[in-house]
């Protein structure tokens, strides 16, 4: 028997093949099944010409057989077969690829699109087996052939018998080594857990003889084993299906299937696109979040396929970061791949893709907001802070797509609203949309910085998770109204003064030296004008807010950043006068009353006191 050389450049691609080019030797079992798949459409294709023939879907299928004493694996296919000349052509020279020229001669339909287009795939099983044997028998042929190969060295072909049309493939597998078990591609468990991630949705059976043990019958407590014929995989592609076939329950039953969450989803959106590209989507809005959502370890993405085979399990290409909880797939035979089958990152087809979806996400969110409230603020609860954070991110590039998506508690409604619907509802002489941010709603509640802008009768924002000022800083002007905090110096509205000019000079002195007594950690301590029943409160200048000031405090590299904080003491108030008493009588007392202020006023902030061992003495000395 004569043993044929590869070409010279199909000797080193075989080397490429077999050493570096797939990242996991699993994909080989992908890669002849597409080609078996591959095979059967081009018998599809040939009944749709040839009167004399007929398309009988029963009798195509790919079955896979495992031979544990022989250590090997069989896949074998009813499709077209291929003649000596073709064993030759299309396993003889590496990079030619008989499914591409047969695309090219033949116009697809039905979505029977060929997988195959580079003419490599095939020879990935020398990645796991040191002997391929291909025998065939191609449509209309008597004679079956051999081709066999234990990789550079060479191939033979020679006769062979076979019964049926279609090609049988066995792989000898290579002895196992210290760094890998090839044996794990005789197991059933391994092979069937392969065929469900990258060829669940070919569209022809894939069986596979499982044994199993199950009750013996008539024999209480005995078990008998048994082999049956299973098919492994689920062939229909969904997402392929006209919408109108498909049913809520379907979709929820795929999203189980799919592993995507343990819960039910949110809601679900089916795409079907025919355009500059092509592709079908399905994915889900969740409703709960998955446990490491909010860790490093959580990858994005959705799963990729072409023409049904899967490409990616998580494509990040395809999600923007703010909608990283969407789950689902999109198959498109529009993508540029490469050879090993692994999507091209910058392609552009991907690109248009990704950018249609966030599209499509954004609509059907805001079809959620407007139809479903109560359902939208279910995914709020879970997804909300990352919507925000997508804000915030890359300097707020992306605040257009989100700003309309996020909601905060109003302190008038008493319940989450949009901005769109603060705004709808400002008094015509209110010019700015107010915040207050704080732990939470029921410590906002109590900030007496809240006091005068309720008063007024204006609508106030809580913030309560640590993002939403960083994200509102970056919104800035949302409908050309800017946002203010009701701790900011200037509130934008004018309040009543009651104090009359000489009592702001009389107590010039008095706060120059409360100042004094504070030091650096205060810029300025002044009569309030906000306050109506408390006693005291911080405010700000400056850019940088007290709650902004903790959540930096809070980051693992945090440095010490501070507010420039401002000590505003209530007029009004009993304490006053005490303190204007002790100004003038006692100067020691007036340095207790500033120290405990402060830091009273810092414990209504949230903030933590410097000495709280201080605080508590000199609390001690002003009660005894
Ligand atoms: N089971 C099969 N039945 C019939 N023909 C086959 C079979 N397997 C491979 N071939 C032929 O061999 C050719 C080369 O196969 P190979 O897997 O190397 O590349 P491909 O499938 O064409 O492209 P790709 O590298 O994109 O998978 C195929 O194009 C096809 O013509």
């Amino acid at each position: 028997m004569e043993v044929k050389q590869f070409q010279a450049e199909s000797k080193k691609l075989l080397n490429m093949m077999i050493n570096s080019i797939y990242t996991h030797k699993e994909i080989f079992l992908r890669e002849l099944i597409s080609n078996a798949s591959d095979a059967i459409d081009k018998i599809y294709y040939k009944t749709l010409s040839e009167d004399t023939l007929v398309f009988n879907k029963e009798d195509y299928y790919i079955k896979i057989r495992v031979d544990k004493e022989n250590r090997t694996l069989t896949i074998r296919d009813t499709g077209i077969g291929m003649t000596k000349d073709e064993l030759e052509e299309n396993l003889g020279v590496i990079a030619k690829s008989g499914s591409f020229d047969f695309k090219e001669g033949n116009e697809l339909k039905d979505g029977h699109d060929i997988i195959g287009q580079f003419g490599v795939g095939f020879y990935s099983s020398f990645m796991v087996a040191q002997k391929v044997t291909v025998i065939s028998k191609s449509i209309g042929s008597d004679e079956a052939y051999k081709w066999e190969s234990e990789g550079v060295e060479g191939y033979s072909i020679e006769p062979a018998t076979k019964g049926d049309v279609g090609t049988e493939i066995t792989l000898k597998l290579k002895e196992n080594s210290e760094d890998e078990n090839y044996d794990e591609y005789l197991e059933q468990y391994r092979l069937k857990a392969i065929i469900k991630r990258y060829s669940d949705f070919i569209r022809y059976p894939i069986k596979m003889d499982i044994t199993g043990s199950r009750p013996k019958e008539g024999a209480e407590g005995e078990y008998e084993d048994y082999t049956e014929e299973q098919t492994i995989n689920s062939m229909v592609p969904i997402w392929r299906k006209n919408k109108n076939e498909l049913t809520d329950e379907d979709y929820e039953n795929f999203y189980n299937e799919k592993h995507y969450g343990f819960d039910k989803p949110i809601k679900h959106i089916h795409i079907s696109v025919d355009g500059a590209v092509s592709y079908n989507a399905i994915l889900y809005i969740p409703e709960s979040i998955p446990f490491d959502y909010y860790t490093k370890e959580f990858k994005k993405g959705l799963e990729l396929y072409s023409s049904g085979v899967l490409i990616m399990e998580k494509c990040e290409d395809l999600l923007p970061d703010y909608f990283s909880f969407v789950k689902g797939l999109v198959d498109s035979d529009d993508l540029t791949l490469n050879i090993s089958r692994e999507v091209l990152q910058h392609d552009r087809q991907l690109k248009l893709i990704a950018k249609n979806i966030k599209n499509k996400i954004k609509n059907e969110l805001i079809n959620i907001l407007k139809n479903s409230r109560e359902e939208y603020e279910k995914f709020y609860k879970s997804f909300g802070r990352q919507l925000k954070y997508g804000i915030y991110s890359d300097y707020g590039s992306h605040k257009e797509d989100i700003q309309d998506l996020i909601l905060f508690y109003s302190s008038k409604e008493k319940k989450m609203v949009t901005l769109k619907e603060y705004v709808e509802r400002m008094p015509e002489d209110q010019k700015y949309i107010y915040y207050a941010a704080g732990e939470s709603i029921e410590r906002i509640d109590k900030l007496p910085q809240t006091e005068i802008v309720a008063e007024k009768g204006y609508e106030i924002l809580y913030f309560t998770e640590d993002v939403d000022e960083f994200a509102i800083r970056m919104v800035s002007v949302y409908e050309e109204k800017e946002f203010k905090s009701v701790s900011s110096e200037d509130l934008g509205f004018e309040t009543e003064d009651s104090t009359s000019t000489e009592e702001k000079e009389e107590n010039k002195d008095l706060f120059e030296y409360m100042k004094e007594v504070l030091k650096d950690q205060v810029k300025e301590v002044k009569i309030s004008k906000r306050l109506k029943n408390h006693p005291v409160c911080l405010t700000n200048e400056g850019d940088l807010t007290i709650e902004m000031e903790k959540t930096l405090n809070a980051m693992p590299t945090g440095q010490s950043i501070k507010a420039e904080k401002v000590l505003e003491i209530n007029g009004n108030h009993d304490i006053f006068a005490k303190i204007k008493d002790a100004f003038e009588k006692d100067k020691e007392k007036l340095d207790l009353y500033t120290k405990v202020l402060y830091n009273q006023a810092l414990l209504i902030e949230g903030l933590t006191i410097e000495d709280p061992v201080e605080f508590t003495n000199n609390m001690i000395k002003l009660m005894v």
